[in-house]
């Protein structure tokens, strides 16, 4: 298994951030993680199209922008324009959640579709196969640094059991209190994509803590794989 890891730059210094995106590059970061707040859908502030269209003249790494605001349609097509090569929202914005993911489809962008810790998977029935990717928020976003929500680790089951069933490719993200502590038990439940801000960012090598969570997230995933290799 090997697992996709992408740092979010909620947690880096935003006075370097053009540093702070090569030197995660430079570590073994797959995809960078980029955090939109709006202060409506969540309580907090964060970053617009300018600052991903800076991210991308410093990195050729797929840029996963992921919207945590009201009325995302809005703002999808700029998202694009300005590099993002994945983009997500949340099913809790979306009223008309299909029209919204052929949206980011349309712009050229892969869709995901997040889910908050007390949101169903049952919302995702009859839009999954259209997925890249899931994300399943393992903390109520808004802010870096909360501790990870072990209830998640059922949802997570949950999707790989769906996902497996019906024969899907979609890849399974997690985010939210992702570290080199907890990444074993979110990796044997089956996640693919595993986005991290604090634990990577406040580190002190990113190299290190990269490396360290891929290597324990193969080991934890790897009793799943024997198991599939067995069919
Ligand atoms: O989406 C987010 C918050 O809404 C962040 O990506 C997430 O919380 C990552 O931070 P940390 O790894 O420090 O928990």
């Amino acid at each position: 298994m090997n697992a996709i890891i992408a740092p979010s730059i909620l947690s880096a210094d935003f006075a370097r951030l053009g540093q702070e995106i090569t030197a995660v590059e430079q570590a073994g970061a797959d995809w960078i993680h980029v955090d939109v707040m709006d202060g409506h859908f969540v309580p907090n502030i964060t970053l617009g199209p300018m600052v991903v269209e800076a991210a991308r003249k410093t990195t050729a790494l797929p840029l996963d922008v992921h919207l945590m605001i009201d009325n995302p349609d809005e703002f999808i097509g700029e998202f694009a324009k300005a590099g993002a090569d994945l983009i997500s929202v949340h099913a809790e914005t979306c009223p008309h959640l299909h029209r919204t993911v052929e949206l980011i489809e349309s712009s050229g962008c892969r869709p995901g579709v997040v889910l908050n810790p007390a949101t169903p998977l049952s919302c995702l029935d009859w839009i999954l196969e259209r997925l890249h990717f899931v994300l399943l928020m393992s903390v109520n976003p808004g802010f870096g640094g909360q501790s990870f929500i072990d209830a998640s680790l059922d949802k997570i089951l949950a999707l790989r059991q769906i996902i497996v069933r019906h024969g899907l490719s979609t890849l399974i993200q997690v985010d939210g209190g992702v570290n080199a502590q907890t990444i074993g038990k979110i990796a044997a439940a089956g996640t693919d994509v595993f986005v991290a801000g604090s634990a990577i960012f406040k580190s002190p090598d990113y190299s290190q803590t990269i490396s360290g969570m891929k290597a324990a997230a193969a080991e934890a995933a790897a009793p799943r794989f024997q198991e599939v290799g067995k069919d």
